[in-house]
């Protein structure tokens, strides 16, 4: 089954083999284009978060106070949350230019060489998806991170040499959707962690005001609401609606956006009022109606919903579980109360309850 043939592929959707889609927490063509204009510059514009901004506050300031270089620091939370816009932002409070690279583009040694010896005094280096570098590299970043110097290994075998190069102070700031996947002697060379948690939707709307007067939309504090309630607590998702809401406005309105503007183009977009998209609905559908709530293997249910068991684990079921939708149990898949309620479906057992008074009471 085609179930989005309209949204963009994500990175994280396509390892799963799913097709983009417009909930999806992974950043898309469009999404990189316009989020360079909608990055909050510094902390006090940073919507949310507020212990994280309140402790990277504390550790700027007082780098900055003593004139050094800022610790290293480690962001750890879903896609889309802001910690790239963080890295950004601590450049910016520290006047240090950045640089910005991933974990999968550091395949070797070498490759890591090439960006610690070039950065100047003070730089931040961004490095997303930290867990996914290569262990050698890994291992370089440690001695880099802890005594800024590397030793870079000239020639292969027994006339191998290594000749050691001093590095000018930098501050390493590491992102990962896994923090649960970085090795401990990595995960303690940081003298900063951060974790980043969904938005509260209250933030969400902060976050869709600001970003609709940068886009000059007009927006109603009902028409925020609304697209906050379906944006996953994600603000690249609140983003991308908004964008999308906007476009409807323009087309069937007259461009401002109000509660019922934003509830009539997320319908159109198939995001309901929960955030849920087609697939998980389909995901939850099947398993409430196919298999009365469960529990059901993975298996089946994506045979059963016509995806790859793949899709349904990883694109599908995170948010349902985290919604309280859905759960994972030995025995299978099983559906919550909160699911048939959202479907607005009966459970069998309520159903048998209310025929079984039919058969006692009933002509
Ligand atoms: N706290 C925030 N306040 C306002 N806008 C935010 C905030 N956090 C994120 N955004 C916006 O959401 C978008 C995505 O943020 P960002 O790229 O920093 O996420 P990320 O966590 O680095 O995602 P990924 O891990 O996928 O790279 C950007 O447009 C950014 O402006």
């Amino acid at each position: 089954m085609n179930w989005d043939d309209t949204a963009p592929p994500t990175s994280e959707d396509s390892a799963a083999g799913a097709p983009d889609r417009l909930v999806g927490a992974d950043a898309d063509g469009e999404d990189t284009a316009v989020e360079a204009a909608l990055r909050p510059k510094d902390l006090e514009e940073f919507v949310g978060q507020e212990r994280v901004r309140e402790q990277l506050d504390l550790v700027l300031r007082a780098a900055r106070a003593r004139g050094a270089t800022a610790d290293h620091v480690l962001l750890s939370g879903a896609p889309g949350l802001g910690k790239t816009t963080l890295s950004m932002i601590i450049a910016a409070e520290m006047g240090a230019p950045i640089r910005i690279t991933s974990g999968p583009a550091i395949q070797h040694a070498g490759d890591l060489a090439a960006i610690l010896s070039s950065l100047q005094e003070g730089e931040v280096l961004f490095l997303d998806e930290i867990h996914r570098m290569s262990r050698p590299a890994e291992e370089m970043l440690y001695m880099a991170m802890e005594d800024f110097r590397v030793d870079v290994i000239v020639g292969k075998g027994p006339g191998a040499t290594a000749i050691p190069l001093e590095l000018p102070p930098f501050t390493l700031v590491g992102a990962t959707t896994r923090a649960g996947l970085l090795p401990p002697p990595l995960r303690d060379r940081f003298g900063f962690t951060a974790h980043m948690e969904f938005y509260a939707p209250a933030e969400l709307q902060r976050v869709i005001h600001r970003s609709a007067g940068l886009l000059d939309v007009e927006i109603e504090a009902e028409g925020a609401a609304e697209i906050a309630g379906r944006s996953r607590g994600t603000p690249r998702i609140a983003n991308r609606l908004l964008r999308r809401v906007r476009d409807y406005a323009q087309v069937k309105a007259d461009g401002v956006i109000t509660r019922e503007i934003a509830s009539q183009a997320l319908g159109v977009y198939e995001v309901d009022a929960r955030g849920l998209d087609r697939l998980d609905r389909a995901v939850l559908t099947a398993l409430l109606k196919l298999f009365g709530g469960g529990p059901v293997g993975l298996s089946t249910l994506a045979v059963a919903v016509g995806e790859e068991r793949e899709t349904v684990e990883e694109v599908a079921e995170p948010f349902l579980v985290r919604e309280g939708l859905l759960a994972r149990t030995p025995r299978g898949r099983i559906a919550t109360p909160a699911a048939w309620d959202h479907l607005g479906l009966v459970p069998p057992q309520q159903r048998a309850g209310a025929g079984g008074q039919q058969g006692l009471f009933g002509a």
